[in-house]
């Protein structure tokens, strides 16, 4: 019989990744903690928002195939909480015609079946009459994508992990973690001790980790995340079918821009800049540069002349970047017993229900169905034997 303070598993974090983590160690009826560092919900990391985008639109073949086993979790996800948490509103994607990227993105999904439709600059005005196709450009929709409710889906996972016996401790911080065959995790308010650790501590993943020996090549960016008011509303709503779009490359910025249509602010569309500066998460709001914004403006006013070039609303979210924009879904190098699930540089929330899966795998020892050659802290090792 375990004491309250002894658990199968811990799970450090309960941003979307951690979350749905300790939501299939439940479902595998372990005793899970699930142990968060600020009251719930909060908006101090990479989670919080109302709205992601929901895509297959990859260069990788092994990204289109976990989407496509994360598209059937999503669903399965809506049924047993009963709430909807993806609504179908296409992708559009533009980029330069001859671009690598933007041609690699649309081989991939032409050789993966996803239902695309392929515009050309004469038919591209009348599908999107309110968005300027740059000179040079190409674009299709991939038909599928859309928007996931991402507050709603974080409320629903840690619901239906506690009606699973789950425990979710908020406001209370991880300060220590000693190693073992029972890893000892202590906390601002008590000791537990468990036979397996999960740190899906997203930008803070680094700071826990120098406990236990290691530090991984991680950046922390800060994402000014912005909303432009609508001249006339209802031009780009989600309920006039207007899509979310990625902009591959183009005048603006060689960095991705994206957007998602009208929603959590009536006659606003969110539109961010893939990119922005090193901050300590900690630290956040003492970050303020805005040199994206201007990237964003020239953006506007070029291809969305139905949209005030000036943002109406700019909220912060985290990104955390590896080197190779792939994630970190492994074992520590040391103890078999902790798992790091890290670095989702700013494309991880879609893949939620299939990461919970993939370490709640490696957790119990058992073989994910992925490949994990990609996320594996080795191909670190290679290039820099000094990070770990
Ligand atoms: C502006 C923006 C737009 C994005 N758009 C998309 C998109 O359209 N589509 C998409 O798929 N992805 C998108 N992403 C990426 C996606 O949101 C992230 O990849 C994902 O949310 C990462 O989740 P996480 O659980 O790893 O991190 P987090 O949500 O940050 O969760 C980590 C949690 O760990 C907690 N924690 C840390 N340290 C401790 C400690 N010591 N003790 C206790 N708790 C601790 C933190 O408080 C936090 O709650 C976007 C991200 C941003 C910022
Ligand atoms: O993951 C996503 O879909 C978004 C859009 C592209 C850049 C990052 N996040």
């Amino acid at each position: 019989m375990m004491s309250d303070s002894e658990f199968d598993c811990v799970v450090i974090g309960a941003g979307v990744q951690g979350s749905f983590t300790a939501y299939q160690l439940a479902k595998r009826k372990k005793k899970t903690l699930l142990l968060e560092q600020f009251v719930l919900p909060h908006s101090r990391g990479s989670s919080h928002g109302q709205t992601r985008i929901i895509r297959k639109a990859y260069e990788e073949d092994f990204y289109v195939r976990m989407m496509e086993e994360s598209y059937k979790l999503w669903t399965q996800m809506e049924k047993e909480a009963g709430v909807k948490l993806y609504r179908q509103t296409g992708l559009l994607v533009m980029g330069p015609e001859n671009n690598e990227n933007y041609q690699i993105r649309k081989k991939t999904l032409l050789k993966n079946n996803v239902p695309m439709e392929q515009l050309t600059p004469e038919n591209f005005g009348q599908h999107f009459p309110n968005v300027s196709l740059a000179k040079g450009h190409a674009a299709f929709v991939e038909l599928t994508a859309g928007v996931l409710y991402a507050d709603r889906t974080l409320k629903a996972v840690q619901g239906q992990f506690q009606k699973l016996g789950g425990v979710i401790r908020d406001n209370e911080k991880v300060t220590n973690i000693k190693p073992g065959s029972l890893v000892t995790v202590s906390t601002s308010n008590g000791v537990y001790r468990t036979k397996r650790l999960v740190i899906a501590a997203g930008p803070w993943t680094n700071k826990l980790l120098v406990d236990t020996g290691i530090q991984l090549p991680l950046e922390v960016v800060r994402i000014n995340v912005c909303y432009w008011r609508e001249k006339v509303q209802g031009s780009y709503d989600v309920k006039q079918s207007f899509p979310c779009f990625l902009q591959t490359e183009g005048e603006e910025s060689s960095d991705h821009i994206y957007g998602l249509p009208a929603n959590e602010y009536p006659g606003m569309v969110k539109i961010c800049l893939h990119a922005g500066s090193n901050t300590d998460p900690d630290q956040r709001d003492q970050q303020t540069d805005r040199s994206d914004i201007e990237t964003l403006q020239r953006f506007v006013s070029r291809r969305f002349p139905g949209l005030f070039s000036e943002p109406a609303v700019v909220e912060s979210c985290l990104y955390t970047v590896t080197p190779d924009d792939h994630f970190v879904l492994d074992h520590h190098p040391a103890y078999r017993n902790i798992v790091i699930g890290a670095g989702f540089s700013g494309h991880g929330f879609k893949f939620g229900p299939v990461v919970g899966q993939i370490l709640c795998d490696l957790s119990l020892g058992e073989v994910p169905s992925f490949d994990l050659s990609p996320f594996r802290i080795r191909r670190f090792q290679a290039k820099n034997k000094s990070l770990l």
